[in-house]
């Protein structure tokens, strides 16, 4: 059940009125997800995605629905937010910052092939490349300043070796975030989630990247790193499959070529991409926020996958 805020198509029927998308002629409620209530709404126009923002304010959403819109316009396959009458991205619905994006066709690709996965590269390279001249700003929110709340937040729950392990990986990323080579890394707006369930495949042909709500500004490779960590591995072991990451990594090469010093952080990267999810979902599990709805996401993936990023080399950048 992933509709916190019901809402009817009477309700709509009058709220719609300041798009230009016609009458709205049906609604369904989305069943997955567990941050927004979503829904798939037709009108009159064509098929669009009704978000109502849970959590997020309205201070919030200008940066990620912007976003979505500066990159829609410049080519990449991101589901451009439709505008209202004022020009105006993100209206009240019951109270709740609303919004309406473009539906995507297609469904997430679960399963990737070394196919999937050269698209998937290909589209990050464009998309880092089209942020460049994106005017807002916002830091990445689940960055280093982030990891040093929640690891405190939480090392009082782990055992022992996952406390040690905790507690060296950050000694390691914040000398690695200190460092001079890491400040020369190329930046600008990231997805930072771009997991296989934020990413629609019609068959072999991406349609297009969604949930951008945890978009920020960071390190390309970071968000590289965060990518290959869910597309690229084994789910059982998380080691990396060398075919789908050397897919994903040439795809991305052949659009924006890595520079020599992405190329001596690649190791260092990996590791934070893992570290990133294991401290939240770590969090999540510890210390569910109260409106959370369903079960959270093991944590354990991510520290076997932390656990192979530190003892593996990692397959070349290029
Ligand atoms: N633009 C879109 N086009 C087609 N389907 C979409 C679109 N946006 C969302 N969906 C559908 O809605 C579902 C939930 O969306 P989303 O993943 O953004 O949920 P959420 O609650 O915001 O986040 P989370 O992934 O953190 O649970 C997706 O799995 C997808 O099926
Ligand atoms: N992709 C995240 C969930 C938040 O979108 C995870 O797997 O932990």
């Amino acid at each position: 059940m992933a509709v916190f805020t019901p809402v009817t198509l009477e309700d709509v029927g009058h709220w719609i009125t300041q798009f230009p998308l016609g009458k709205a002629v049906a609604l369904k409620g989305i069943a997955s997800g567990i941050e927004n209530s979503n829904f798939f709404l037709s009108t009159e126009r064509g098929e669009y995605v009704l978000t109502i923002f849970e959590n997020l304010t309205f201070a919030q959403l200008p940066f990620y629905l912007q976003l979505m819109r500066h990159l829609a316009q410049h080519g990449v396959l991101v589901p451009g937010p439709v505008p209202n009458d004022k020009g105006e991205l993100c209206v009240p619905l019951h109270g709740k910052p609303a919004a309406i994006v473009a539906k995507l066709e297609g469904k997430p690709q679960m399963a990737p092939q070394p196919v999937h996965c050269a698209a998937v590269g290909a589209m990050l390279a464009r998309m880092h490349l089209a942020g460049q001249d994106f005017a807002l700003q916002q830091p990445n929110l689940r960055g280093l300043p982030w990891w040093r709340e929640a690891t405190a937040a939480v090392l009082p729950y782990l055992a022992l070796d996952q406390a040690h392990l905790l507690h060296e990986e950050m000694k390691f990323q914040e000398a690695l975030h200190a460092s001079a080579d890491y400040h020369a890394l190329q930046r600008g707006p990231v997805h930072a989630d771009l997991f296989r369930d934020n990413v629609m495949f019609d068959g072999e042909r991406l349609t297009g990247f969604f949930d951008f709500y945890f978009a920020g500004c960071d390190t390309w490779l970071f968000d590289v790193a965060v990518t290959i960590n869910d597309w690229c591995i084994d789910l059982a072991s998380g080691r990396i499959d060398t075919a789908r990451a050397r897919a994903m990594l040439n795809a991305y090469h052949a659009v924006r070529p890595f520079t020599a010093t992405e190329h001596a952080l690649w190791p260092a990267l990996l590791r934070s991409g893992a570290l990133r999810f294991w401290i939240s979902r770590l969090y999540d599990f510890y210390l569910p926020r109260a409106a959370q709805m369903l079960t959270p996401h093991d944590p354990t993936h991510f520290e076997r996958i932390l656990r192979e990023r530190i003892a593996v080399p990692a397959p070349e950048l290029y």
